[in-house]
């Protein structure tokens, strides 16, 4: 079909609604493309969106620490393609270091240390396997079901909480547990050396199965907004604006934020999280059609909370990581040390990742009752130590909060192909849709939202530019079985 009209009385071209990496990406793309008829609207004071650092510690040891992604994960082999991330963070000097997440590890269970790698091994080999028969499942066209059903399948079926915790290590990946995860979708969202692997695998197209940990002291967000700088001028921006409503129609779209200001542009592209779009945080006008809610709501938003310590002195393991098997699974099992040559020596700064349902759990608690279990279970790794008091203490609330409502999207097995269509699809020619929920091969990950601000910034520069190529992303109008049940 041929473009709409731009109608001059829109007070801008484009709309980018939250100024995260998508946005960002989104924007320097139309500025790439000769358009710098838009605007960033962002909550925030700041742009970054879950890139997003925090100055922590007892006064006068402060260190920067990351709240959000703190990793850039595969990178590159030999000449093959380099995660865009990386490249960013290069150009920008970014300080950060290689993690290594199966070989600096130590193991403790609820009776001290306690060496139980091998079935940590065992546990990295199954998810693997894992992977490898949901990739198969895709090239068979057999249904999606659960990681849970999967593991079960190849016979993984840990019970000690030594079994769990090892296995843990993959809801760690996901933030979600195996239950609540795609099998299908495993296979190429985050295993490593795994089939169909786009981030991990080089022989799938993929970067490389290693992974670099931001130490930057001006935090990780500094190569997105230093990227910022090269092309945006201070009126493309509007920070501390919160977006309340979104009316559009076939002329245009009217963005109103919360003091009321209204904001008209023939397209916007809103790169809010999937949590933000399930939770109504942002009202569209009218509703969005039938076929996008089922998408949003059938994507799930998962959430991965780093909780802070910070003592006196280290008195913890010399490895990057160690795992703690609590005989409740998933409770307070990884645990990462700051304070180490490569990473923030002498911060004495030691952190805990608790995801999923027990991130919710804690939120819903004081900082001083999480706390008190985080000492609980230090003194149970450390049975000949008496714990001492942190000199501080601290934990993002993710889930709870309204500009996010979780840490990142994940992939659930009830999710099919034509679903991921319909989260991706625009809705109408103006209103447009990015960020990592919206990615298929990256969901997730800064890859992800990097890819998608680009793909979409592309197709919005076209309808603007309303060179006959103004093409809308397919939509499915109503995702059905290929096989009805038979009842
Ligand atoms: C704890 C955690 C750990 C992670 N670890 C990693 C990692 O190690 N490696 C990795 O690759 N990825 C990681 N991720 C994922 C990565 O951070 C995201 O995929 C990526 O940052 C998403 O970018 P985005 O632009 O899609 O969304 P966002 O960054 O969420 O950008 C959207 C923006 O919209 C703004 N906004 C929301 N609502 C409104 C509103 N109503 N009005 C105006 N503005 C609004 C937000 O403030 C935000 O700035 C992690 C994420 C979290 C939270």
């Amino acid at each position: 079909p041929p473009p709409p009209p731009s109608l001059a009385k829109n007070q801008t071209s484009v709309l980018i609604l939250g100024g995260g990496v998508s946005g960002i990406i989104a924007a320097r793309t139309l500025h790439e493309q000769g358009i710098d008829d838009f605007l960033i609207i962002e909550a925030r004071d700041e742009l970054g969106g879950r890139l997003r650092s925090k100055q922590f510690g007892a006064e006068g040891r402060r260190a920067t620490v990351e709240l959000g992604a703190n990793w850039i994960q595969g990178t590159q082999t030999g000449n093959g393609p380099t995660n865009p991330i990386l490249t960013l963070a290069q150009k920008h000097g970014l300080k950060a270091t290689e993690s290594d997440f199966y070989n600096s590890i130590v193991t403790y269970d609820e009776t001290g240390p306690a060496d139980y790698l091998d079935v940590f091994n065992r546990a990295v080999e199954a998810y693997i396997n894992l992977t490898v028969a949901g990739g198969a499942r895709v090239q068979r066209k057999q249904v999606d079901a659960t990681c849970r059903t999967g593991y079960s399948i190849i016979g993984a079926k840990p019970k000690t909480p030594e079994e769990m915790v090892s296995e843990y290590y993959m809801d760690w990946e996901y933030a979600q547990t195996p239950e609540q995860t795609s099998w299908i979708a495993s296979s190429w969202a985050s295993a490593r050396s795994s089939a169909n692997n786009f981030t991990y695998d080089a022989d799938q197209g993929g970067f490389s199965d290693g992974n670099l940990f931001s130490v930057d002291q001006r935090g990780f967000k500094h190569f997105i907004q230093a990227e910022a700088h090269t092309f945006l001028s201070p009126e493309q921006t509007l920070l501390n604006a919160t977006v309340r409503n979104i009316a559009y129609s076939d002329n245009g779209v009217l963005v109103t934020l919360a003091d009321g200001t209204s904001i008209s542009a023939d397209y916007a592209i809103t790169t809010f999280s999937l949590g933000v779009l399930q939770n109504d945080d942002v009202l569209f006008e009218p509703a969005l059609p039938t076929w996008k809610q089922e998408a949003i709501q059938s994507m799930t938003m998962g959430t991965y909370t780093k909780i802070f310590l910070q003592f006196e002195e280290k008195f913890w393991f010399d490895t990057q990581f160690a795992l703690y098997a609590d005989r409740e699974r998933g409770r307070y099992p990884v645990w990462q040390s700051l304070d180490l040559q490569d990473f923030l020596p002498g911060s004495d700064i030691v952190f805990a990742t608790v995801t999923g349902d027990f991130s919710e759990r804690i939120e819903a608690m004081s900082d001083a009752e999480v706390q008190a279990e985080l000492l609980d279970v230090l003194q149970t790794m450390f049975p000949n130590t008496t714990i001492p008091t942190p000199t501080a203490f601290f934990f993002p609330r993710w889930f709870s909060d309204p500009l996010y409502r979780g840490s990142f999207s994940n992939w659930p097995s009830g999710f099919v192909s034509p679903h991921h269509a319909n989260v991706r699809a625009n809705v109408g020619q103006r209103l447009w849709f990015s960020g990592e929920g919206t990615s298929q091969k990256y969901f997730g990950f800064l890859h992800g939202a990097y890819f998608e601000g680009l793909d979409i910034g592309t197709r919005v520069a076209k309808c603007v530019h309303a060179v006959g190529a103004c093409e809308s992303l397919p939509f499915i109008e109503e995702v059905s079985n290929a096989t009805p049940y038979d009842i």
